[in-house]
This record gives structure tokens, C-alpha cells and sequence, in this order.
């Protein structure tokens, strides 16, 4: 499979060498707007760049009917009008807050949590996320998607960064030292607490989960997610 990269930073640079690693090769290395871009070369793009340019790199694939795997975070509020590009493109698209394997089963067990807390008015829930200082967006994306899963299996109506409320999730972020990502969730009561975590220890897991799902998306035309590559029910 011929990869080009948009964002060879951190992730950028891990996701070469376990691309490379599968037998890939990366064709484009694109970490500046102003670089010249070969669509024709691709068979996918991989994106993990910044908030203010995963949108365009993202929606000019599409226009050049390249599919497109996105792990940045920090743009979703132009996520729908995206989803629009890519359909009248006929192009296919997997937009993932977390791509490793370990965080997406961290979210079905989130949401089955979630379920069986919704009727105990006793519990209140509340989320951390910890990661390194050179992170530009907070809270982090697989802390929304959490309190997402929260939100559709109770009462919860939103979450807010360090404000509780009867209906609003706390969510604390942190940022210490080269942290890779770590992310608890929290029920307290007056007499005890109940708490899930997951926590990476480097970013390979982050990197594999896009290869793998830039292998599973060649030759689809769709708006995929990663519990239809991980067949995760
Ligand atoms: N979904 C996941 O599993 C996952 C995992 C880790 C990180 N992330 C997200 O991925 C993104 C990148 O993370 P990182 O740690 O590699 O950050 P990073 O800062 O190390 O790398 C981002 C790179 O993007 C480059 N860039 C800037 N403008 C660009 C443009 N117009 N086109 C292409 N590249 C451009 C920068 O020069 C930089 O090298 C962040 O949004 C982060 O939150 C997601
Ligand atoms: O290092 C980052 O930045 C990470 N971003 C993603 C997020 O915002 O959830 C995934 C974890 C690492």
C-alpha cells in the first residue's frame, strides 16, 4: 500500500516505521501547507497533523479521491460539512479520537458502565485525562468521546472542563512531561468509588490501529469508525 502522511511529527514518524514495518511504503511526507502534493501516488492518506489543518488536508483527499485515515483531534466542529465532502466525493473516510485497540475496547466497557450506573443517584461521575505539555488541545479527544458514551447511556446532558453539575461531567485535564495518554473515569459515592483507566505506555498502539485501519479501507467508498475495523460489538 503506497501511504502518503499529512503530520510527520510524534505520530507521523511512529506510523512510518510500523507502516514500513507491514511492507508499506510512504510515498508523501506533507508537515507544511505550503508543500506540493502528489494525490496521484496514494492509495491513502494518513492524518495526524494540527486542528487548524487536518480539515483541508482531509477534504482535499477526498477531492482527489484519496481515502483517508484522521487521528488529530481538536477540529470536529467541522466534522459534518467533512462527512458532506466525502460522500458527494464518493470517497471513504475513518475518523478515530483514539486508534489503539486497548482504548477502543476501553469505550464499549465505558458505555456498558455507564449503563449500569444511569439509575444510581448515589454515583457521581467524573473523568481525567492526562497527557505530555506539547498537547494543543483539551480536553483530549478520546476524553469527549468518553463522556460521549456517557452522555447517550444516562442522564448526563454535557461535559464541561473542571465544572460538575447534576447533569454536566467534570472532565479534568492535565499536562505533565511526555505522557502518552491516560484516561480514568470515576463514580463516587459517600461510602466508595468505582474507577476505570486506561493508560498507554508509548504510542505504538495509537500508530497500528491507523495502519491497520488504512489496510482495512482500501477499495470501500463509506464514513467507517473503528468498531467497524476492529469488528468490536
Ligand atoms: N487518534 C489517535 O489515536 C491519536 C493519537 C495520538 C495523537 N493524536 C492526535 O494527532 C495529532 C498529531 O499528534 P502528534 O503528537 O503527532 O503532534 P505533533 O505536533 O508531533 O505533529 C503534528 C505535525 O503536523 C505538522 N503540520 C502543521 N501544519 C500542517 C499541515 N498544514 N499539513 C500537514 N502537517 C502539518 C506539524 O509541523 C507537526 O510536525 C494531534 O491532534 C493529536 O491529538 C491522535
Ligand atoms: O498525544 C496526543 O495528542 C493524543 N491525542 C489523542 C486525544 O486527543 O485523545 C489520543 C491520545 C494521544
Amino acid at each position: 500500500m503506497k501511504i502518503g502522511l499529512f503530520g510527520y511529527g510524534k505520530m507521523g514518524r511512529m506510523i512510518e516505521q510500523i507502516a514500513q514495518d507491514r511492507g508499506h511504503s510512504i510515498v508523501a511526507k506533507i508537515d507544511d501547507p505550503s508543500q506540493e502534493v502528489d494525490y496521484s501516488s496514494m492509495d491513502v492518506a494518513i492524518d495526524f497533523s494540527t486542528p487548524e489543518a487536518a480539515f483541508d488536508n482531509i477534504t482535499n483527499c477526498f477531492k482527489s479521491n484519496v481515502p483517508v485515515i484522521s487521528g488529530t483531534t481538536g477540529w470536529l466542529d467541522r466534522f459534518e460539512e467533512a462527512i458532506k465532502i466525502c460522500e458527494e466525493h464518493k470517497s471513504a473516510f475513518i475518523y478515530a479520537s483514539n486508534f489503539s485497540l486497548g482504548v477502543n475496547i476501553f469505550f464499549e466497557l465505558n458505555k456498558h458502565l455507564a449503563k449500569m450506573m444511569g439509575e444510581l443517584n448515589q454515583y457521581k461521575v467524573s473523568m481525567e485525562e492526562i497527557h505530555h505539555t506539547q498537547k494543543l488541545d483539551a480536553p483530549s479527544g478520546t476524553a469527549i468521546t468518553l463522556a460521549e458514551g456517557i452522555i447517550e447511556n444516562t442522564s448526563y446532558q454535557d461535559w464541561k472542563l473542571d465544572e460538575s453539575g447534576d447533569k454536566t461531567i467534570s472532565i479534568k485535564s492535565v499536562r505533565e512531561g511526555m505522557v502518552p495518554g491516560t484516561h480514568s473515569i470515576a463514580y463516587k459515592s459517600s461510602v466508595d468509588t468505582i474507577e476505570i483507566k486506561h493508560e498507554a505506555h508509548n504510542r505504538e498502539g495509537f500508530a497500528l490501529g491507523a495502519v491497520i485501519a488504512s489496510e482495512w479501507i482500501q477499495g470501500k467508498t463509506g464514513v467507517f469508525s473503528m468498531k467497524d475495523v476492529l469488528n468490536l460489538s
